[in-house]
């Protein structure tokens, strides 16, 4: 099953179109898996969107305090946000609401669509929480399965009759991997063996399968050497060029580079727009 020897770190630099290749093992097919490929008519729209976070209120039930006071933020799709500021100030909550693991006490999270002369074009529309991927702190210690094939398709369906999504979700995967430098691992390692980096780079591939239109990323550098925090910082700053991120960090050296726009998390759950301290 070993598709060929590890890519070097500087591989992840070159973000194109993924070799048409091996998958089908994924969904156990003999035959190669083809990737239909149509061609799309070229236009040319000055039309954005951004993720509007408006008025963000949270008080867990049963609670009597916010943790999330008023917090208001727009992020432009493709770009890199990054959100800092002091522990247990309300970071990590404000990002599981942006993935639906809760729900704001009050306020909206949307998706607003711009038109070139920067007015809105059409209502707001809630941000769909399919559409949102999140890779958790240490995501490597939420590894299940003993190889790699196993860990990223874990959820995938596993009844008869599904073909054509495994399909989908097999192309997707192989881009997924071409995304994230992990092409030519293995499938058949244990994660659990890959570097530090390489545990990351998984972790964010199994998100990355969904193709999200936003990818939440706690403390993703936490816990790596220099070496591998400089290669995932690389491999966020490709990302970007994908979908949009929005990164919860302490480590501002490696990814002040990277930030669009970015947020201090004051105490009692009040975000500021700031640039990162250095
Ligand atoms: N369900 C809950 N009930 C009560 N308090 C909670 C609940 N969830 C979080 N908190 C509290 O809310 C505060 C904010 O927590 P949160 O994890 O969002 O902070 P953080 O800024 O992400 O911190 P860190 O940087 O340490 O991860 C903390 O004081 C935490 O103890």
């Amino acid at each position: 099953m070993a598709v060929s020897a590890f890519l070097s770190p500087a591989s992840i630099s070159a973000i194109a179109e993924p070799p048409t290749s091996f998958y089908s093992v994924a969904i156990g097919r003999k035959q190669p898996l083809k990737i239909r490929r149509t061609k799309k008519p070229r236009v040319v729209s000055c039309d954005y969107s951004c993720i509007e976070v408006r008025d963000v209120c949270y008080r867990p039930p049963g609670t009597q305090l916010n943790i999330l006071n008023g917090v208001n933020f727009s992020l432009r799709e493709k770009s890199f946000g990054l959100i800092f500021g002091k522990s247990g100030s309300g970071k990590t909550t404000l990002l599981q609401l942006l993935a639906g693991l809760n729900k704001p006490t009050s306020g909206s999270i949307c998706i607003q669509r711009y038109g070139e002369d920067g007015h809105p074009k059409a209502d707001s529309e809630l941000l769909p929480t399919e559409k949102v991927g999140i890779v958790f702190q240490f995501p490597e210690r939420f590894f299940v399965a003993d190889n790699v094939l196993d860990e990223i398709t874990f959820g995938w369906p596993r009844q008869k009759g599904s073909l054509e999504l495994k399909e989908h979700l097999t192309s997707n995967l192989q881009r997924a991997f071409h995304w994230v430098g992990l092409d030519s691992i293995p499938l058949d390692k244990d994660p659990q063996l890959l570097s530090g980096g390489y545990k990351r780079r998984l972790a964010l591939a199994i998100q990355l399968v969904q193709t999200p239109d936003l990818l939440i990323l706690d403390e993703p550098l936490a816990g790596l050497d220099w070496k591998a925090r400089a290669d995932v910082a690389k491999l966020l700053k490709q990302l970007k060029k994908q979908l949009t991120l929005l990164v919860v960090s302490h480590d501002l050296r490696e990814l002040t580079a990277l930030v669009d726009q970015s947020w201090r998390m004051e105490t009692g759950g009040v975000l500021l727009a700031e640039r990162p301290p250095l």
